[in-house]
């Protein structure tokens, strides 16, 4: 196998079984079954600390946001907290699950291009450090709501620079034709601007913009700084708009397969400080606060998927699929953006490969697909595959399709585990059911 997919405390211990956090994952899918997701709490926190440092190397005063889309969970957020990253939710539900998870609210910032009055409310409610509005409706609704409560709140507005990460075309979002964001082109940011300078509860406290997801270079990053930061210069000289915070988003690419490769975390840090540096210098601005908010380079790599070997089916001389207990509704990556993946048999895992299977999922569904064309040694019933870097966006969009329970998920670090989210019972399928009444 190609160890570099071995991330932080991920090794073949001398069992030749796969093993993470200490802890041999054949061991832990007899505990507690599969399909289950293993997160290596060590990777996570290293992940977390080379955002962090980076920034305090350089500096500058910054936020790091976890982007709590790609996995949310009260465990999570606890951890986030515990390393002293910012977080960034997305819905009523992700907010509070972080408030009952006792994160600390002025850290918490609200994205989202349809926030409902009753989730503001609640953020409201909570006061959260800082709303970040994407569009008209939102930011007049948010002037309503304050004023009739009298309540100051900091925002961000969200502007889409028209700059195109080179990624996956389904995930980038910051282009013109985006459902996100005030358009820097066409003038909606500037008059975004303008109206929330005036609005007598509402603190404009700086732009923010997210180019796309899976990125792999800096250019956009620096494409879209460079943007932003000529735009606030603008505003400053036309209309007295100071920029005390710029978030330029997350998106940082993770290794899925051998085909990715990331750039180390601190060099995207290292060109994001130093583009703004250099522009503030240039359009004569205050260096901001920087913040920024990863979510799939935080968690995607520290998690893996265990999987049980079931049937296997050759269509010959075209290809052996092998099916394993899970599929779609733990990952639909692959199913909705042809997401790549790669893994190994988890119980020997330093056996030679000498077979091509292409992974099934469970589900009554042709595009359940994990894999396609995995090389493996010769797979038997109730073998283990792990499927690497399922971390982010695995788990947090793992559905019920077939009524299929969604997996449970462990984190460990030093020997040590704990199930953080139960696996779903049949009962849990059920317990929002209400039976038939009376239509006969
Ligand atoms: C606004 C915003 N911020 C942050 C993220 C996190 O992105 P990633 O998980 O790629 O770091 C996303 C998702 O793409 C996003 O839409
Ligand atoms: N869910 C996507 C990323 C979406 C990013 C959120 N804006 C993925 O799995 O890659």
């Amino acid at each position: 196998m190609n160890h570099d997919f071995l991330v932080g405390t991920m090794k073949i211990n001398t069992a030749h079984h796969l093993e993470i956090g200490g802890i041999d994952t054949v061991t832990l899918t007899k505990e507690y079954g599969t399909p289950l997701f293993v997160y290596d709490v060590f990777q996570i926190k290293q992940q977390c600390q080379t955002f962090i440092q980076a920034f305090k190397e350089l500096g500058v005063t910054a936020q790091v946001a976890y982007a709590s889309k790609a996995f949310s969970c009260l465990a999570i957020y606890q951890l986030m907290a515990k390393e002293g990253m910012s977080l960034d939710v997305v819905s009523g539900g992700e907010l509070y699950t972080a408030i009952q998870a006792g994160f600390p609210k002025e850290r918490i910032h609200f994205h989202g291009n349809n926030k409902t009055e009753k989730e503001i409310l609640e953020a409201l409610d909570y006061q959260i450090g800082c709303f970040v509005v994407d569009n008209f409706d939102e930011l007049a609704l948010l002037n309503r709501l304050t004023t009739a409560r009298k309540q100051v709140v900091n925002i961000l507005l969200r502007v889409t620079p028209g700059v195109e990460a080179h990624t996956h075309d389904y995930i980038i979002t910051g282009q013109t034709d985006s459902k996100f964001g005030f358009d820097l082109l066409n003038g909606q940011g500037e008059q975004a601007v303008k109206l929330a300078m005036e609005m007598p509860y509402i603190r404009l406290k700086g732009l923010h913009s997210h180019i796309g997801s899976q990125i792999f270079e800096t250019d956009g990053f620096v494409m879209a700084i460079e943007k932003l930061l000529m735009q606030a210069a603008e505003w400053q000289q036309t209309f007295g708009f100071s920029l005390e915070i710029l978030n330029v988003g997350g998106g940082f690419g993770i290794r899925y397969t051998e085909e990715d490769q990331p750039l180390p975390l601190a060099h995207y840090i290292q060109q994001i400080v130093s583009t703004v540096k250099e522009k503030t210098k240039q359009f004569a601005l205050k260096l901001p606060e920087i913040w920024i908010e990863p979510g799939r380079s935080v968690v995607g790599d520290a998690g893996i998927t265990l999987y049980e070997v079931g049937s296997q089916k050759e269509v010959p001389n075209i290809r052996n699929y092998l099916a394993v207990d899970g599929g779609m509704t733990d990952n639909i990556r692959p199913a909705l953006y042809d997401a790549k993946y790669t893994g190994v048999l988890a119980n020997r895992a330093d056996e030679t490969a000498e077979e091509t299977y292409s992974i099934a999922g469970k589900c009554c569904e042709s595009g359940d697909m994990l894999i396609w064309d995995l090389p493996l040694p010769k797979a038997h019933y109730q073998d283990i595959l792990a499927v690497f870097a399922t971390g982010a966006y695995g788990y947090a969009m793992a559905n019920n399709y077939n009524r299929i329970p969604r997996p449970a998920v462990v984190f460990v670090e030093n020997g040590k585990k704990q199930v953080v989210i139960q696996r779903e019972s049949y009962e849990n399928l059920i317990q929002l059911d209400q039976p038939l009444a009376d239509f006969y």
